[in-house]
């Protein structure tokens, strides 16, 4: 790839959002979309609206009222753009390498070019994942680096060196038909690179960071998907860029309609927190679209990812669904239970402790001080459903937990379970009916010969679906957690 094509300078300058879907729409027609314009466009915008921008005071709230899209000038991004092209090209002596398919070696070498150029100061903050970042200022994010890796293969003309994305790591897929694999960043704190590796079946195996062999492996398209899956439209904690966040909205809903994200779970998942954020008129609800999410991931990904259920029950909790946030989040245990943990999922972790220890204590005692006021058997605490749900959470931790090298569990667990579980109502505790995986039949409370034979038939039936479908099922840059990403940023400045 040369430089800039005559038909991409076009579109510059980009003066508004509508400019920029423009030229990602033109870049999408080709099946090569450039990786390097794209990454460089978003990062210089992103970094205009969220990077030391000082947040308007109530004051002259006035002036907020007119959305800021700062003119993006084709000679900063040409400038940027030649200097990656300029950098990777005289860093990689390709006459050493006559193949048409890239060579472990080879990824060594890119992944080095990049690595060699990141200043040490850098840590997991946030706006650290673009091209703009790493030419700018030397720093790249673990996603970052993997993407500029694969950036940089496309600028030496490798179409089989492809972006393969976890939940919370990510690599690159390399050779005929994608066979070879390689780690080419580094992952979560203190922990060794192994930069030039392929990942094994061993560290597969199991291991909920590498999706147990089941990662989201990009081709182009998908790879651009990722980088606007990436924006970050933070500006600070507690407020983010309304301009960003739409231009990311609006370029996920072109990916969406070219079928770009259809197995991309986590971009259905950010595109669902957007929408609940500001719904686009004439799209579906986000409930459509972290279902379309948990539907990629069973359909393309044998259910093994973890964050389409997450999505889905952080977004019920938000809106007080309780209900649906327990059979969500029982889901997503349902998921995870079939890894071994080990230390470098603590992502994963934080998010199973933040449900298990603050989301769902708070819902209990919320839906305690609404029992005063509603009528009972609307509520959680008298639901067996909800119950059930419960139990399946905390069953699917435990299970997690079963085999792992590390543990799971601890006393803040047991204290806060013990403390949830009180809050069910001692009548819905006998209406479970526990069935073990072979069969084995248990009640859950001695009263439960009391119950109806009419109701132990529905339970069965229930749990007999259950178990149905979860034998026909058997049949995660990225920002996901912005407090830590922007904590870094404080600690650096
Ligand atoms: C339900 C949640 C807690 C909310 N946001 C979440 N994420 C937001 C964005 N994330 C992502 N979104 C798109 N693509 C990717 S690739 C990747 C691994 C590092 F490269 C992460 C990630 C990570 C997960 S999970």
């Amino acid at each position: 790839m040369a430089g800039l094509r005559e038909i991409e300078k076009q579109f510059f300058p980009l003066q508004k959002i509508q400019d920029v879907i423009d030229l990602f729409k033109h870049e999408l027609k080709d099946n090569e979309p450039n990786l390097t314009l794209m990454s460089i466009v978003l990062g210089v915008i992103e970094n205009i609206l969220t990077v030391n921008r000082a947040v308007s005071s109530d004051a002259d709230k006035s002036n907020t009222l007119e959305p800021i899209f700062p003119v993006i000038e084709l000679s900063t991004i040409e400038a940027l753009y030649t200097k990656f092209v300029t950098h990777i090209k005289r860093s990689v002596d390709k006459t050493k390498f006559p193949d048409k398919f890239a060579t472990r070696e080879l990824v060594k070498i890119v992944s080095d070019v990049v690595w060699c150029c990141l200043s040490k100061s850098f840590k997991d903050r946030a706006h650290l994942q673009s091209l703009y970042s790493f030419l700018t200022g030397n720093k790249l994010d673990c996603f970052g680096v993997a993407f500029a890796v694969v950036a940089a293969f496309q600028i030496l003309e490798y179409n089989d060196v492809h972006l393969s994305l976890s939940e919370d790591h990510a690599w690159v897929v390399f050779g005929e038909d994608l066979k070879e694999t390689a780690e080419v960043t580094w992952h979560g704190k203190g922990n060794e690179d192994k930069r030039g590796q392929p990942i094994t079946a061993s560290v597969v195996e199991k291991s909920w960071l590498y999706l147990n062999g089941q990662p989201v492996i990009c081709n182009r398209h998908m790879e651009v998907a990722a980088i606007v899956s990436g924006i970050n439209p933070s500006i600070n904690l507690t407020v983010d860029s309304v301009e960003m966040g739409s231009l990311q909205q609006e370029l996920l809903w072109l990916l969406y309609d070219l079928g770009h994200l259809s197995k991309y779970p986590m971009a259905l998942g950010n595109l669902g927190d957007l929408e609940e954020i500001s719904p686009t008129p004439g799209r579906p609800p986000p409930v459509d679209i972290f279902e379309e999410s948990i539907q990629s991931s069973k359909v393309h990904y044998h259910n093994q990812h973890v964050y389409p259920y997450t999505y889905l029950g952080g977004y019920h909790y938000r809106n007080h669904n309780y209900k649906k946030a327990l059979k969500a989040w029982a889901e997503a245990t349902n998921a995870v239970k079939n890894f071994n943990y080990n230390r470098e999922d603590e992502e994963i972790y934080k998010e199973f402790l933040e449900v298990g220890n603050d989301l769902i204590p708070t819902m209990m005692k919320h839906v305690a001080s609404e029992n005063a006021s509603r009528i009972h058997q609307t509520s959680i605490s008298y639901d067996p459903d909800c119950y059930a749900d419960f139990l399946r959470f905390y069953d699917g931790i435990c299970e997690w937990e079963e085999d792992s090298k590390t543990p799971v569990l601890h006393i803040t667990w047991a204290k806060q379970l013990v403390n949830s579980l009180a809050k069910f109502d001692p009548t819905v505790r006998k209406l479970i009916h526990l069935i073990s995986e072979d069969g084995e039949e248990s009640s859950s409370s001695s009263e439960s010969d009391e119950e109806s034979e009419e109701e132990r038939e529905i339970i069965q039936d229930e749990n007999r679906n259950q178990k149905k479908k979860v034998k026909a099922k058997k049949g995660k840059t990225h920002d996901k957690d912005k407090s830590d990403k922007i904590n870094g940023q404080a600690e650096d400045s």
